[in-house]
């Protein structure tokens, strides 16, 4: 045997002990995916790649080798990960893309809330109506929906007091907030006319925000439903000449109704503001409005010491409501939206010095505040 045969049979002979630990630790990769697959982990685990190449430096007697050993695994981690890309593959799980958010709302197709929706949210984005504002929240509860649409206020008939009062009993926060030209007609069947109506159906938002419409008509019959577009789908359903429903042109649309009289808002620059509801705070990078609730003990200057807090941080207030705490006679709670220039840094330090004085306050959202 030559010099170079001697050398060369040694290297077989570490070639064949090298292959057979290259496929038992394969095997064991194999085995770890199948650990990954069950646990949801994803195959490249950065974290342990880096201890793996660590530890292969220093197992080297010498280190003269310490780049080359590194090459070395991390081509050899690299195959590892292949294997296992294949393995999973083999197993039928696949890369699962991100399942898109889905929203619901109170009311149906063509109500001012899925106007709202298809502000805030892409206009095939998944979404479910419920009949009522509280089922809206229950499903955002159960994990069926991973938002909620819905109204807070309007800017001519104020505060939507049963959505306040949800929020609260369902400890949900806002994510974000769009506002929504409201412009009420009066929607009647093709064939109707205004002599005929003697019934009119709607929210009782719709009627409020007609008051002095409706006050030109005291024979009609007020008759409150779940919802404006519900109203229109209702009088396209009964086909009755007689009666009439206060709802929007796209519900006239949908439901093949026509518009008798339109803009018969009292208040023509007509505004719903809804927000959207979260199980958890998701505050916005750019956030510039906070809305925050709190509970104050029943003393003198309680309010003013929260507020305050706001106006040492030369922070403007936007709006303050305040609604019966449950279970609590003469106790209150409040809500109250700020506009601030630096967002979440800004209300931290404010939420921690209220509970310093013993208000129980909380952030309930930081997002970015829309122009109406
Ligand atoms: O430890 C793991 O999670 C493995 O799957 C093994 C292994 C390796 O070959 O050492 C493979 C892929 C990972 O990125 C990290 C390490």
């Amino acid at each position: 045997m030559t010099e170079l045969e001697q050398y060369r049979a040694k290297i077989d002979e570490l070639d064949r002990q090298m292959t057979a630990l290259f496929e038992q630790r394969m095997d064991v990769c194999k085995r770890v995916v199948q650990y990954k697959a069950q646990n949801g982990m994803e195959i490249l685990q950065a974290g342990r790649e880096d201890v793996v190449l660590q530890k292969a430096r220093n197992n080297l007697k010498d280190q003269d080798y310490g780049e080359d050993i590194e090459e070395f695994y991390r081509q050899m981690m690299k195959i590892s990960r292949g294997i296992q890309a294949r393995e999973m593959e083999r197993m039928g799980v696949s890369k699962e893309e991100p399942k898109p958010a889905v929203v619901g709302f109170q009311g149906v197709a063509g109500s001012f809330s899925e106007e709202a929706l298809l502000m805030a949210f892409a206009p095939d984005q998944p979404r479910r109506n419920y009949p009522s504002f509280e089922e809206v929240f229950v499903a955002l509860k159960s994990g069926e929906i991973d938002y909620g649409v819905l109204p807070i206020e309007n800017s001519s008939t104020g505060s939507i007091n049963a959505v306040y009062d949800l929020l609260m009993k369902y400890d949900f926060y806002i994510a974000q907030e769009v506002f929504v030209p409201v412009a009420q007609h009066l929607l009647a069947l093709p064939a109707a006319s205004m002599e005929d109506i003697r019934e009119v159906y709607s929210h009782e938002q719709g009627f409020e925000q007609s008051r002095a419409f409706l006050a030109q008509h005291p024979d009609w019959k007020q008759i409150p439903y779940h919802n404006t577009a519900i109203s229109a789908q209702m009088v396209s359903q009964a086909g009755d000449v007689h009666k009439a429903a206060i709802a929007s042109g796209r519900a006239a649309e949908l439901y093949g109704l026509k518009i008798l009289r339109p803009t018969i808002n009292t208040e023509k620059h007509n505004y719903t503001r809804f927000i959207i509801v979260a199980k958890a705070l998701q505050p916005q990078a750019d956030a510039n409005k906070i809305s925050m609730v709190f509970t104050l003990p029943n003393e003198p200057g309680a309010l003013y010491g929260v507020l305050k807090e706001f106006a040492k941080g030369d922070i403007n207030m936007l709006k303050l409501e305040s609604r019966p705490a449950p279970g609590k006679t003469w106790e209150y709670v409040f809500y109250a939206d700020f506009e601030v220039a630096h967002g979440l840094s800004q209300a931290q330090p404010i939420v921690q010095a209220l509970w310093g004085q013993g208000v129980a306050a909380k952030l309930i959202g930081a997002y970015k505040k829309q122009n109406q």
